[in-house]
């Protein structure tokens, strides 16, 4: 099996004919390239989170805090970096997180679809966002051999939110991720500056206006009156009054694995266990809506409560050095948004491509480097705390 640092081979390699590689290869680079293409407005969107965004440079931060312990002579040449998820074996433990701007992240106002293929080039399992710029079903058909899931915010109107899920069952997704720190909108001053909020604006809300139930809800179709199927969309996005009550109804939803996201305290995760969810996605959404602390942080208590339960782990994760650590940390699967997000701002599914497999890369060779042959070699001791 190659190894998937057999990419920066290749780099070095294409470059002995002068060709360099197509996009940076940092974060930054890749945040510098999306900004210069997007709309300033946008580009503070994706960028920006709540408050004075100390949770988000937290979450960045973090990872700083800890630093891998180096093996030797452990015969990590070939690694493994596959892991079982709800069933499945995936080769690696990368996922892209939810990103419900994706749609108008690129200049095609097809982001989405960009972002799947990046899914199926790659096989790594897109989450894709309830707020898709294009039907959930058109962005699955992008898909390839590679499974998505598909994250639901949760409609107060019931029967939308079935309807939902019925669609991401026949569309073949492989899970259902509800989102559960987005009841509302976090406190976001960039936005707020701007005055804007993309969907807001009508944008992204394909999967509702595609759907039977919502349309049913309207007095004339999104076609006809795009601005009254947005405010009834408005109306029908938050659930503020969702709670632990509620979960039965959840897990009655789907016989699909389904699991919850933004949990950060070990008695959610029990909850949730109790309530029969079959993963926990550990996640301060990036630091965009409350003002709390670096999810890292809540990684260790969060997969203590889950006592072997699957966990998903965001928030922060910039590079492959990242991923190790939090699957070191505990996590089964860790996710990345921005990144991603900026490559297909900046290259669409070449873009997207390109950031995953610098991060995979990175990923494997810290494994190798360090001696650790497969995921799980990856334990807490590997880890030291820095000061
Ligand atoms: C622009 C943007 C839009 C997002 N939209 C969603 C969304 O629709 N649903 C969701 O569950 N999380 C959403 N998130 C949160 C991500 O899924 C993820 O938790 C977060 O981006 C991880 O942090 P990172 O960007 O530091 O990697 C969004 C994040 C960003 C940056
Ligand atoms: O911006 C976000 O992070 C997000 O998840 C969201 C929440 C509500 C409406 C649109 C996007």
């Amino acid at each position: 099996m190659a190894n998937f640092s057999d990419f920066n081979m290749g780099i070095y390699l294409t470059g002995l004919s002068g060709q360099k590689p197509p996009f940076p290869l940092t974060y930054a680079g890749m945040e510098e390239l999306a900004k210069s293409k997007l709309d300033p407005e946008l580009y503070d969107y994706v960028a920006g989170g709540s408050g004075d965004e100390a949770t988000q440079r937290g979450n960045v931060d973090a990872f700083a805090g800890w630093g891998v312990v180096p093996r030797m002579l452990s015969g990590a040449a070939e690694r493994d970096l596959s892991i079982e998820l709800f069933g499945r074996t995936y080769a690696t433990p990368l996922m892209m997180a939810p990103i419900g701007v994706l749609g108008v992240m690129h200049e095609s106002g097809h982001g989405d679809l960009e972002a799947a293929r990046a899914a199926a080039a790659t096989g790594i399992p897109m989450i894709g966002s309830t707020l898709m710029q294009d039907p959930m079903e058109t962005v699955a058909a992008e898909l390839g051999s590679t499974p998505g899931f598909y994250q639901l915010y949760t409609p107060n109107d019931r029967e939308v939110a079935e309807s939902l899920v019925r669609r991401a069952e026949a569309a073949g997704y492989a899970g259902i991720v509800v989102t559960l720190d987005t009841w509302t909108l976090g406190w976001r001053p960039r936005d707020l500056q701007h005055a804007t909020f993309p969907q807001l604006r009508g944008y992204c809300l394909e999967n509702y206006f595609s759907d039977p139930v919502f349309r049913s809800r309207l007095a004339k179709t999104p076609e006809e009156d795009r601005d009254a199927a947005t405010f009834t969309w408005a109306l029908m996005f938050g659930n503020p009054g969702l709670s632990w009550d509620d979960l039965q109804w959840l897990r009655d939803l789907t016989d699909l694995p389904l699991i919850l996201k933004g949990i950060c305290h070990p008695d959610d995760v029990r909850r949730a266990r109790d309530g029969g969810v079959d993963g926990i996605y550990c996640s301060t959404h990036g630091g965009r809506q409350v003002a709390s602390a670096p999810a890292l942080g809540f990684l260790p208590g969060v997969v203590a409560a889950a006592e072997g339960m699957p966990v998903v782990f965001d928030s922060g994760v910039r590079t492959g050095v990242d991923v190790v650590k939090a699957l070191a940390l505990g996590a089964t699967a860790v996710a990345v948004g921005r990144p991603y997000g900026w490559g297909v701002a900046a290259g669409g599914a070449a873009g997207a491509e390109h950031v995953l497999r610098c991060i995979l890369a990175e990923a494997d060779l810290t494994m190798g480097l360090n001696g650790y042959r497969t995921i799980a070699d990856i334990t807490p001791d590997m880890l030291v705390r820095l000061p």
